[in-house]
């Protein structure tokens, strides 16, 4: 039996590339209105997890529930429209586009005109436009960007890029976002504002699961982590057991060869 706080479930999750098994039997448990942070040193397998649970590629083998029903098979839209939303490593944003009118992509789910309501009630379609555009500004209003919603996108410091991905993720009004390194490239005082505002949108009932490699983040904002090693888990727990693991500290260590540096790699990222 599920247990009622679980949204997410992954069961033995596994995805080939060939012969390289990029996720290898993943099983993660992620309970509602928390942040869930996935870790690894490069190449673990951590996008890859990400894109089985959006949909982006197929699993070889295993499992996946979103809110008690199997979503293994379903379609990208599909579990966008259920609730499941994600943002990438590097933003997909077109340069060209306002602030707002990304955000406002955000919300065609929620829009109830379909292409013959447009066609057919011009009153209707402006009335939808106005609600749209007015969603769209709540959300930048939520990111601090409310006075840049006319800029183009090209315009925005790398920060405010991340700022308008995750405006865009939370127009869709999931209730559940997988973000892929969201604070990469942002400065403290940016990656601060960052986990204030995820922080909030949690009280408020979202669920998140982070990639993330800036440890100092993760550990300050994830009630538990999942750690993965070449596809695998090696280990799951609360922050302050993942920071004492010996197999964790092992894996961002490396070989003893290379240990000197991967010492101080790890004690940059705050994990030692
Ligand atoms: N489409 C693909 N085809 C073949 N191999 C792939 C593909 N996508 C990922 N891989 C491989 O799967 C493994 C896991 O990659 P993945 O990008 O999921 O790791 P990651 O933990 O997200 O790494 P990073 O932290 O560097 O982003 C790597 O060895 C990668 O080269």
């Amino acid at each position: 039996m599920r247990s009622p706080e679980v949204i997410l479930t992954l069961r033995e999750v596994t995805r080939r590339f060939g012969g390289l098994v990029a996720v290898n039997k993943l099983s993660m448990d992620v309970k509602e209105a928390s942040i869930h942070g996935l870790i690894g040193p490069n190449g673990a397998g951590k996008s890859t997890a990400f894109d089985l649970i959006s949909g982006l590629t197929t699993v070889s083998t295993g499992e996946i529930c979103f809110r008690g029903e199997a979503i293994t098979h379903m379609a990208p839209e599909a579990r966008v429209a259920s609730g499941v939303c994600r943002t990438f490593q590097t933003p997909k944003l077109f340069d060209e586009m306002t602030v707002l009118d990304v955000v406002a992509t955000g919300r065609h789910l929620h829009n109830s005109v379909g292409l013959w309501g447009s066609m057919f009630s011009i009153g209707r379609k402006r009335r939808e436009e106005a609600k749209t555009v007015s969603a769209a500004r709540e959300f930048l209003e939520i990111v601090g960007l409310l006075a840049k919603e006319d800029a183009p996108v090209a315009d925005l410091s790398y920060g405010d890029r991340r700022l308008v991905e995750i405006a865009r993720a939370l127009a869709t009004e999931p209730s559940l976002l997988l973000l892929d390194e969201v604070t990469s490239g942002l400065n403290p005082v940016e990656t601060a504002t960052v986990g204030d505002l995820l922080r909030n949108q949690v009280r408020q009932g979202l669920t998140i699961v982070l990639v993330e490699h800036d440890m100092k983040f993760v550990m300050g904002l994830c009630e538990r982590i999942t750690v993965m090693n070449y596809g695998s888990v090696i280990a799951d727990g609360s922050p302050d057991q993942i920071a004492t693991d010996p197999n964790v500290i092992a894996a961002y260590l490396g070989s003893p060869k290379d240990g000197q540096r991967s010492r101080r790699a790890l004690r940059s990222e705050q994990l030692v």
